[in-house]
């Protein structure tokens, strides 16, 4: 019998998490059914969705949502083989078994020398994300400009590396000066600090004086109201996500958009990854290929040890990663 552990929501989160909303139980797994697979997870996801999604989706005792890189324990599913490698979205445990249908394999042609863990990230669903969100929301073309916030996360380095493989101007920003090195470092033409520029108006217009074709709204709140009034004519703006407002208690009543919407004839569309999930393949081989042409340069927050998640959870959130933040169990 294996015992697997887990991360439960104790406590439904009020503002920010805190570690005391999370327990750790035990669980005993039952021996394998014909079909069944053993998994043991390897990386493990913490991603700010985790934040809302358990607010919409989750009872207080449920096990923490989430995704990981698995390792194949024991196997009796011919289709999957002891110390093969999956994607599996199956929470926040150490170890679990599956039916084989809710596992990805990792795309083909992984190289023994690209660490697994980027199946969670810039090869996975945050690097999708960006790929999907460029091309089929931004819309990007050559010579555009391109605003992206949340920068040097997990989505936001790769918005800003693929739109200048695309031939646009990026510019980015993030929430410390050395997110900011990291970003000139990866290519951004321009990159900034909003916690402590003086004025966010007048850093997004000296970044780009004649304004930005499309923004990939990673943040929401007093950022978009802001950055919506320097979109160009017909400018598109993808919204990505609103992490600003994932841990506040009270709604924010913000400035409204629809006057610079009207007068600048904008797009503004909401979207999620899963959309293209019949597409999940072309964007990781792309993504892949990008990776190992060193285009797409990658960076990962590590925290280790399975009993870290809910403080790698939170400090995610709190902006503590350059990269996609994981756990190395
Ligand atoms: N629509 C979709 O399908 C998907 C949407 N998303 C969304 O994309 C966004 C980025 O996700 P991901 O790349 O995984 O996360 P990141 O790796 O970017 O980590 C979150 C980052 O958000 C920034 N942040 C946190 N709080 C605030 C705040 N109050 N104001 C401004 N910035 C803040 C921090 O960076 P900083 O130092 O810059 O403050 C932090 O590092 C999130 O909103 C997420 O929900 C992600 C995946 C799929
Ligand atoms: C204040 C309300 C915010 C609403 C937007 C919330 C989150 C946007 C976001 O981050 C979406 C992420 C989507 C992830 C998609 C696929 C997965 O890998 C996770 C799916 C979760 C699950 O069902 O396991």
């Amino acid at each position: 019998m294996v015992t697997a552990k887990a991360w439960v929501l104790k406590k439904h989160f009020e503002g920010f998490p805190k570690t005391s909303d999370f327990d750790q139980k035990m669980i005993e797994l039952p021996n394998l059914k014909d079909g069944e697979l053993l998994l043991e997870s390897v990386f493990l996801s913490v991603d700010p969705y985790m934040r809302p999604y358990s607010q919409r989706d989750m009872k207080e005792g449920d096990i923490m949502i989430g995704t990981q890189v698995a390792r194949i324990v024991e196997s009796k599913n011919p289709a999957f083989t002891v110390g093969a490698f999956v994607v599996a979205r199956s929470g926040w445990r150490t170890h679990f078994i599956s039916d084989g249908k809710d596992l990805q394999h990792l795309p083909p042609n992984w190289p023994e020398s690209l660490p697994k863990s980027l199946a969670l990230g810039t090869v996975g669903m945050p690097g999708l994300t960006a790929y999907f969100g460029l091309l089929e929301v931004c819309k990007m073309k050559p010579g555009e400009t391109v605003l992206v916030n949340a920068a040097a996360g997990a989505v936001g380095s790769v918005v800003g590396q693929l739109a200048k493989i695309g031939g646009c101007k990026v510019v980015g920003c993030a929430g410390s000066d050395d997110k900011v090195a990291y970003l000139k470092k990866i290519g951004f033409d321009e990159a900034f600090n909003y916690k402590t520029v003086t004025s966010l108006d007048e850093a997004l217009r000296k970044a780009s004086p004649d304004g930005y074709d499309c923004f990939f709204d990673n943040v929401g709140g007093e950022f978009a109201s802001i950055a919506i009034n320097q979109m160009k004519k017909f400018g598109r703006i993808a919204v990505c996500g609103a992490i600003s407002q994932y841990n506040v208690s009270m709604p924010q009543k913000g400035p409204y958009l629809q006057v610079p919407m009207i007068f600048q004839e904008l797009q503004m569309k909401g979207f999620i990854v899963t959309r293209w999930n019949n597409r999940w393949e072309e964007g990781l081989k792309a993504l892949l290929k990008w990776v190992m042409e060193g285009k797409v340069k990658c960076h990962e927050h590590v925290t280790e040890g399975f009993e870290n998640m809910p403080t790698a959870f939170i400090g995610m959130l709190k902006g503590e990663n350059i990269g996609k933040a994981i756990v190395k169990a």
